[in-house]
C-alpha cells in the first residue's frame, strides 16, 4: 500500500533487550531506510539475555531456552547467520524436600511405565492440553505475516484463542488443570515443579503463563550458539539503529512548528548519559522495558490525560552458577554413585531454599552432553534469595567458584491479571505489558512486531489492518 504521508523522521526505542532490538528491526522493515532509529539502553544490549563468565567460558544467566515453535527467534537466528544449539538432555529428578517423588531413568520404556503407574494418563493428557493451546498460539505468525496488528494485548490474545485465551489470565494453572480433570498429585508433583523451574512461582500463576511454562519443559528446546544475546546485537546491526548508552528519565509531549509553519507533535525524551543530562525529540517512541518504579522508572510529564502507573511487581529470581561437586546426601542419596540426575526440580515446600538446579554447558558448546553430575561440573541454581555460604555448603560437597546474578526476572503472577495498554499515548507504544500474560523471549518479539505494525498502520491511517475480527476465518481463504 502506498503511504500517503512522509515517513517519520526519528523513532526512539527505550531498552535494548530482545524486545527493543526486535522492535528496531521490525520498525526498519516497515518504515524503510530514511527513518533515524535510536535505541536507548541504560546497561547492556541483551537485557535479560545475558551470560555470566565462569572459568573462561560463558553461561546463560537469564533467558536460556527457546521452544522449537518459537518461529520469530528461529527466523532471526537464520537471518543473522547464527547457529542453533540443541539443549542437552539430562536425567530429571523431582524432589519434595524429603525424597524424590519421580526419578527419570535413561530407559524410555521404564519412564513410560513409571509415569503410567504414578499418574495414569495425566502426562499424555497434559501434552495434548498444551498442544491445543500452542496450536492456537501459532496463529499469531500468520496474522503478523499478513501485517495485522492489535491495539491491546487482550485483543491480540483474543484473536488467537477467543475468550478461552483471555479467560486464562483470570484463573490459576491449578484451577484450569483441575477443571480439565488433572489429578492433584500430578499437578503438585509434575506441573508445580515446572512452574518453579521456569517462573520461580507455584501453581497460583495464571493459566496462560502456566501453559507457556509447560511448553518450556517439552523436548526439542534450543538456544543460540555463542549466547542468546547475540540475536540482540545482530538485530541492532541489521536494523542500522544507533545505540545510545543512557538512562531514560522522562518523556514529555511537545508541539513544534514545521518550516512550513504547521505544528508537529513530537516527544521530548530526556536521558542521563556519562556526560550528563541530555535529550532529543522523536515522532514515535517505543518503550521496551518494564515500566515500574523499580525498573525503567520513566516519568511521563505533562500528558493530558496523564499516563497512569502500572503497578507491576516483578518476581526476584537469583541465578547462581557453581563449579563444584553436588552433595548427593543432601538429597537423601547415601551412595553418591547411585545419584545420576543432571537436573533437580522441586515441589512446593517452605523448607526448600532452592527452586531448581541443573548442570549447564558453556554457550559455545551447548550441544554437547553434560558432564556426569557426580564429577565436578557447572551447576545453575535458581532460588528466590541469594544463597548463603551455609546453604551452598549443604548443596555442594566441594566447590571452587561461584557467580551470582540477581534478577527482577518476570512479573509476580497473581490472577486475575490485566495487561497494561500497548498504546500509552498517540504515538507511544509499550511492549512489556504482554509479560503479564506470559514473560518469555518469543513473547517480547511478538509484542515488538505488533508494536511496529501498529505504529506503521496508525502513522499511515491503515485502520483496516488493526483489530480485525475473525482473522482466523478470513485468512483461511487467503493464501
Ligand atoms: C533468570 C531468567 C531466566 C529466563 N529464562 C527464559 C527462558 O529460558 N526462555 C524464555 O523464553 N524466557 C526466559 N526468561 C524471560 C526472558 O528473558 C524475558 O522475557 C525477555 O528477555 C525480556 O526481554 P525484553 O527485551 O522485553 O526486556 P529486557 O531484556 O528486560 O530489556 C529491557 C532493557 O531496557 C533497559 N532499560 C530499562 N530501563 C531503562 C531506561 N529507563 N532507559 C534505558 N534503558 C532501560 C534494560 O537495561 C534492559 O536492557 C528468563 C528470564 C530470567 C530473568
Ligand atoms: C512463548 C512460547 C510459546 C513458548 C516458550 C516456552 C519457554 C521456552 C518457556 C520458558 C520460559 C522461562 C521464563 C524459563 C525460565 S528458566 C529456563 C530454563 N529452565 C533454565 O534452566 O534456565
Amino acid at each position: 500500500r502506498r503511504p500517503q504521508r512522509d515517513a517519520p523522521g526519528k523513532i526512539a526505542v527505550v531498552g535494548g533487550g530482545i524486545g527493543g532490538t526486535a522492535a528496531a528491526y521490525f520498525l526498519r522493515q516497515k518504515f524503510g531506510r530514511s527513518v533515524r532509529l535510536e535505541v536507548l539502553e541504560k546497561a547492556a544490549v541483551g537485557g535479560r539475555l545475558a551470560t555470566l563468565e565462569m572459568e573462561g567460558a560463558g553461561y546463560e544467566a537469564g533467558g536460556s531456552v527457546l521452544h522449537p515453535l518459537n518461529l520469530h527467534m528461529k527466523h532471526f537466528v537464520k537471518e543473522l547467520g547464527l547457529s542453533v544449539a540443541p539443549a542437552h538432555g539430562s536425567l530429571v529428578g523431582i524432589y519434595n524436600g524429603e525424597e524424590f517423588v519421580f526419578e527419570e531413568s535413561s530407559w524410555y520404556i521404564v519412564n513410560l511405565l513409571k509415569l503410567l503407574w504414578r499418574y495414569g494418563l495425566n502426562p499424555l493428557r497434559m501434552y495434548m492440553w498444551v498442544e491445543d493451546i500452542l496450536d492456537k498460539f501459532m496463529r499469531i505468525y500468520r496474522y503478523q505475516t499478513h501485517d495485522y496488528a492489535f491495539s491491546s494485548n487482550e485483543r491480540l490474545l483474543h484473536a488467537l484463542g477467543g475468550s478461552d485465551f483471555t479467560q486464562m489470565l483470570n484463573q490459576t494453572i491449578d484451577e484450569a488443570m483441575q477443571k480439565a480433570g488433572f489429578s492433584h498429585k500430578f499437578i503438585n508433583e509434575v506441573v508445580c515443579p515446572a512452574m518453579r523451574v521456569n517462573y520461580g512461582q507455584g501453581i497460583s500463576i495464571n493459566s496462560f503463563v502456566g501453559a507457556v511454562s509447560l511448553a518450556g519443559v517439552e523436548s526439542g528446546l534450543w538456544s543460540v550458539k555463542g549466547g542468546n544475546k547475540l540475536v540482540c546485537t545482530g538485530l541492532i546491526y541489521a536494523s542500522k539503529a544507533e545505540v545510545i548508552p543512557g538512562t531514560v528519565l522522562s518523556i514529555e509531549p511537545k508541539v513544534r512548528p514545521r518550516p512550513s509553519g504547521d505544528p508537529v507533535k513530537l516527544y521530548q525524551v530526556t536521558y542521563n548519559t556519562t556526560s550528563g543530562l541530555t535529550g532529543d525529540t522523536y515522532d514515535i517512541v517505543v518503550i521496551a522495558a518494564p515500566l515500574s518504579r523499580k525498573m525503567a522508572n520513566i516519568t511521563f510529564k505533562n500528558f493530558d490525560p496523564p499516563v497512569p502507573d502500572f503497578p507491576n511487581p516483578y518476581h526476584q529470581t537469583v541465578t547462581t552458577l557453581v563449579h563444584g561437586r553436588l552433595n548427593s546426601s543432601f538429597f537423601g542419596y547415601r551412595d553418591p554413585s547411585a545419584f545420576h540426575f543432571g537436573a533437580i526440580f522441586t515441589t512446593e515446600n517452605p523448607k526448600l531454599f532452592i527452586n531448581s538446579l541443573g548442570v549447564v554447558s558453556p554457550v559455545e558448546d551447548v550441544g554437547s552432553e553434560g558432564q556426569l553430575p557426580l564429577q565436578s561440573a557447572i551447576w545453575k541454581v535458581f532460588s528466590k534469595e541469594v544463597l548463603t555460604k551455609e546453604q551452598l555448603n549443604l548443596l555442594f560437597s566441594s566447590y571452587d567458584s561461584v557467580k551470582v546474578k540477581k534478577w527482577l526476572a518476570y512479573p509476580h503472577y497473581s490472577p486475575p491479571e490485566k495487561c497494561p495498554p500497548v498504546i500509552l499515548h498517540d504515538k507511544i507504544y509499550y511492549l512489556n505489558g504482554i509479560e503479564r500474560a506470559a514473560s518469555a523471549v518469543e513473547m517480547s518479539v511478538i509484542a515488538a512486531k505488533n508494536a511496529a505494525l501498529l505504529a506503521y498502520h496508525r502513522w499511515y491511517g491503515n485502520t483496516d489492518m488493526i483489530d480485525q475480527e475473525d482473522l482466523h476465518e478470513k485468512l483461511k481463504t487467503e493464501l
